[in-house]
C-alpha cells in the first residue's frame, strides 16, 4: 500500500483527527492511537486499522512515554486546543529537536494563531467562519449546516491527511520533517474555493437558495416520489435537460425556458407533481441508462446493493457486518486495503506497542502497575 512503513502516532480526538488517522491507516500507514486511561468506551468511530495504547498524560512519566513514541515515528497527529501539547512539553520544538524527520500535524478549528486560536468550537462554527455556511440553505430559510461534513471531514481530516502526505513527499527529498497547521476554517474555505472563484460567472448573485446550484433551480434539486423516497436531479446542460423533460413525459413547448429564473417556481411545481406520480424504483427504471442526470437518493443501507456500487465494490461489510465506504480514490498498483476486523479496544495494544518501541518488560509492567499506562489485552480475548 502507498503508505506502508509510515508510523503515525494519533492522539485521540473527536472526529476530524480520527478520520485523518483512518485515511492514513486505510492506505497502509501504521497508526497508533493514544487514548486516555480509565475510559470505559472509545467514541472514535473512525478507528479502522488502528492500534490503541492507553497513557495517562497528566503524569510526566506518561508524557515521557509518548515522547519516546513520537521520536521514533514519522508523524504525530494532535487534535487539541492550541497550547495543550506545549504545556505537556510535547510541542513541535521539543519533538522536532529530537526527531528532525518528524511530521507534526496540528488539526484544530481556528489554526495556531489569531484571536480565536484558543477558543472551543465545532464543525458548525468553523463552517460559519469559512464563509460557506452563509451560502447553505433553502430560500428564505436560515443557514443550514450539511451534517458535520464540510469542516470536520473535508476541510479538517481529509485536508490534514493531504498535508501529511505532502510533507512525507517533501521529506523524501529534504530529509526533514515540518509542522502542519491545519485549520478547519481554512481547510473548509479552500475546499470551497469554487464559491469565491466562480462569483465572476454570476453563479451566486441571487439570495441563498435561489441560485443555479443551491436548490434555486428546479433542474438541480430533489423530488419526492410516490413511495415517499426521493430522486436527485442535476440536469444543468441543455442536452441533459432535454432528456429530463423527455423522461418526465413532458413537452418543451408546454414549459417555460429552462433558464428563465422568474419561471423557476412554476417549473418546480410541475416537476414536483410529475415525480410524485411514480415510485423511486419506477423513476430509476425510466432514467437509468439516460444522460438526464437523475439518480435515486439512496439511504446509507441501500448503497451496498445498488448494482453500480456493487459492480465497483464501492461499499463493503466488515467482520462485524457494518457497512462502510471503500477508501477512495482507487490506486491501480497500490490500492488501499481497509482492515475488516473490529476496532481496537482502548489500550488493547499498549504492551505490544511499548515493547516494539524498545521498552523493557519490567518498565512496561511498572508503567501498568502505576496506572500510567493501561492494557486491555484480556478484554480483547473475551
Ligand atoms: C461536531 C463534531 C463533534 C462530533 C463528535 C461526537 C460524535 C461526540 C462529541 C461528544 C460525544 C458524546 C459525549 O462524549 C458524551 C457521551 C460519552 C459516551 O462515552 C458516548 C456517548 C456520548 C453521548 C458521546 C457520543 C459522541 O461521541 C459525541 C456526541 C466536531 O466538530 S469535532 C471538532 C472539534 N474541534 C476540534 O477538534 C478542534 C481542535 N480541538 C479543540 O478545539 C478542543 O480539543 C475541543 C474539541 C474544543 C475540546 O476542548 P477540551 O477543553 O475538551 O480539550 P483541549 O483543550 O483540547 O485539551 C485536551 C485536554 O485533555 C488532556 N488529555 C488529552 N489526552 C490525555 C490523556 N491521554 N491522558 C490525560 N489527559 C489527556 C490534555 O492534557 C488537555 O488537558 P488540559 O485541558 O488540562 O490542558
Amino acid at each position: 500500500m502507498a503508505l506502508a512503513g509510515v508510523r503515525v502516532i494519533e492522539l485521540a480526538g473527536l472526529a476530524p483527527a480520527p478520520f485523518c488517522g483512518m485515511i492514513l491507516a486505510d492506505f497502509g500507514a501504521r497508526v497508533i492511537r493514544v487514548d486516555r486511561t480509565k475510559v470505559a468506551m472509545t467514541v472514535d468511530t473512525q478507528a479502522r486499522g488502528k492500534q490503541s495504547v492507553a497513557l495517562n498524560l497528566k503524569n510526566p512519566k506518561g508524557v515521557a512515554v509518548l515522547k519516546r513514541l513520537c521520536v521514533q515515528s514519522d508523524v504525530v497527529l494532535e487534535p487539541y486546543r492550541k497550547g495543550v501539547m506545549e504545556k505537556m512539553g510535547l510541542g513541535p520544538e521539543d519533538l522536532l529537536k529530537e526527531n528532525p524527520r518528524l511530521i507534526y500535524a496540528r488539526l484544530t478549528g481556528y489554526g495556531q494563531s489569531g484571536s480565536y486560536a484558543k477558543g472551543a468550537g465545532h464543525d458548525i462554527n468553523y463552517l460559519a467562519m469559512s464563509g460557506l455556511l452563509s451560502m447553505l440553505g433553502r430560500s428564505s430559510e436560515k443557514p443550514y449546516a450539511p451534517l458535520n461534513l464540510v469542516a470536520d471531514f473535508a476541510g479538517g481530516g481529509l485536508m490534514c491527511a493531504f498535508g501529511i502526505v505532502l510533507a512525507l513527499l517533501e521529506r523524501s527529498r529534504s530529509g526533514q520533517g515540518q509542522i502542519i497547521d491545519a485549520s478547519m476554517v481554512e481547510g473548509a474555505a479552500y475546499v470551497g474555493s469554487f464559491m469565491w472563484k466562480s462569483r465572476s460567472l454570476g453563479l451566486w448573485n441571487r439570495p441563498r437558495g435561489e441560485n443555479l446550484l443551491d436548490s434555486g433551480a428546479p433542474f438541480y434539486d430533489t423530488y419526492r416520489t410516490s413511495d415517499g423516497k426521493y430522486m436527485a436531479v442535476g440536469a444543468i446542460e441543455p442536452q441533459f435537460y432535454q432528456q429530463l423533460i423527455q423522461g418526465l413525459g413532458l413537452y418543451d413547448a408546454d414549459l417555460p425556458a429552462q433558464m428563465s429564473v422568474s419561471d423557476w417556481p412554476e417549473l418546480r411545481q410541475t416537476f414536483t407533481r410529475v415525480f410524485a406520480s411514480k415510485t423511486q424504483e419506477q423513476w430509476s427504471r425510466v432514467f437509468d441508462g439516460t444522460d438526464a442526470c437523475v439518480t435515486p437518493v439512496l439511504s446509507l443501507d441501500e448503497v451496498l446493493s445498488h448494482p453500480h456500487n456493487q459492480a465497483r465494490g464501492s461499499f463493503f461489510k466488515d467482520s462485524q457486518g457494518e457497512i462502510s465506504p471503500r477508501p477512495a480514490p482507487v490506486l491501480s498498483r497500490s490500492p488501499a486495503e481497509p482492515c475488516h476486523s473490529r476496532d481496537p479496544f482502548i489500550g488493547e495494544h499498549t504492551r505490544s506497542v511499548l515493547k516494539e518501541y524498545g521498552f523493557k518488560q519490567a518498565q512496561i509492567e511498572q508503567l501498568l502497575s502505576a496506572g500510567i499506562a493501561e492494557c486491555n489485552e484480556a478484554k480483547a480475548r473475551l
